[in-house]
């Protein structure tokens, strides 16, 4: 899949001096003393370049708190009154967007559970039209990259061009010490459909849990992301909504301290020299890898003959079982995890099964 998406850099419209964006602030504005003080500790950091609060709260029963709605509005504009922090807000709904813009809210970001209905996202595009303001948009809720991809045409469809993406991890049903399994495969992909596509880093929903958000935040900065976004609240535990993984503005302020940033590249002469000729290694084993996976291939494809013209299955559970054994133990010895060796003969042994079915077909119709 390759689209074309015109986006502006992430600082032509907001001044980070070189450094991740950092958006930070409670899970919901509850009450305006709540807000006003957070966002007087986060300013106070000295690091925090944009505000985040939730003000309408999708929740997936009804009954629990859905934020403040409209009410939460001014006390927002008072706390960018009072600090210059430029705020961001969720919206799901044209309403929403007609009121935040009313209320001079700076950013917008669309919702995990909006991004999963085309429906919505469509209604948000065509409320947007003709507006010029940042949008960002969260992963869906389910790993499916289409519906992410789909969401960033139709909002650039609608000609909005400060657009980021924001990775907030996946509901995969598996069971995972995250609330959010990240799958950052998903937004490495995303960036490869999109290279100009800023991504920023949710680990509070990757989390669940605060303990896990220092790990989760460095992760995204060694993928290089663009930036991060945090919950924060003056008294996390006494929070109406998302108590286990927000942080104080004291906390998220170490947090940030200890966070490693980077560099993408190093102008230094003998790592430059290291780089080069590791990666010639490292191109050279890849070749060889595979080579070696066309001469497995076409051992498949003889192998398919004989068994189409005897009539028997493709398919061989106890010699797929030994492969699997026999490859993960060897794999063991060699220092690989398991898993690893496990997934790609997964892979190897699906495609063979492909290609040998293409051939048993074939017979058919040559018959
Ligand atoms: O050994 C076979 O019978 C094969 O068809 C080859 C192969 C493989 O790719 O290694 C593919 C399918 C079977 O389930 C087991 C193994």
């Amino acid at each position: 899949m390759k689209v074309d998406l015109t986006v502006e850099p992430l600082n032509s419209w907001i001044d980070t001096s070189g450094k991740p964006l950092i958006i930070a602030g409670p899970c919901s504005a509850e009450t305006e003393e709540q807000v006003v003080e957070t966002v007087r500790q986060l300013k106070a950091l000295n690091a925090v370049h944009v505000i985040r609060a939730g003000v309408w709260k999708p929740r997936t029963r009804p009954g629990s708190f859905e934020g403040m709605g409209e009410a939460a509005l001014p006390w927002l504009q008072t706390a960018k009154a009072e600090t210059g922090l430029p705020i961001a807000v969720e919206v799901a709904t044209p309403e929403h967007i007609e009121l935040a813009l009313k209320y001079d809210i700076d950013v917008l970001w669309v919702g995990a559970r909006t991004t999963v209905n085309p429906f919505n996202v469509q209604e948000i595009a065509d409320a947007l039209r003709g507006v010029d303001v940042p949008v960002l948009i969260k992963n869906p809720v389910n790993p499916d990259l289409a519906l992410w991809v789909g969401a960033f045409e139709r909002i650039a469809g609608a000609g909005i061009t400060k657009l980021a993406a924001i990775h907030r991890g996946f509901a995969t049903g598996e069971t995972s010490k995250y609330r959010n399994v990240p799958m950052w495969q998903m937004a490495i992909e995303l960036k490869s459909i999109f290279p100009s596509l800023p991504i920023i880093g949710d680990p509070s929903h990757m989390a669940g849990k605060r303990a896990y958000l220092n790990e989760l935040s460095q992760m995204a900065m060694d993928l290089n992301y663009d930036g991060l976004i945090v919950e924060s609240h003056i008294d996390p535990d006494k929070a109406w909504s998302d108590a286990a993984q927000q942080l104080t503005p004291t906390a998220f302020g170490e947090m940030l301290d200890h966070l490693e940033i980077r560099q993408v590249d190093s102008p230094n002469r003998e790592f430059q020299t290291f780089m080069e000729q590791s990666r010639r290694s490292i191109d050279n084993v890849d070749r060889q890898m595979v080579e070696m996976l066309a001469a497995r291939m076409a051992l498949v494809e003889r192998l398919a003959e004989y068994k189409r013209d005897n009539n028997v299955t493709l398919f061989q559970p106890e010699r797929w079982k030994e492969i699997l054994q026999t490859r993960t133990e060897t794999g063991k010895k060699l220092g690989l995890y398991p898993e690893l060796v496990e997934e790609i003969y997964k892979i190897i042994h699906m495609e063979s099964i492909r290609k040998q079915t293409e051939i048993m077909n074939n017979s058919t119709q040559n018959a």
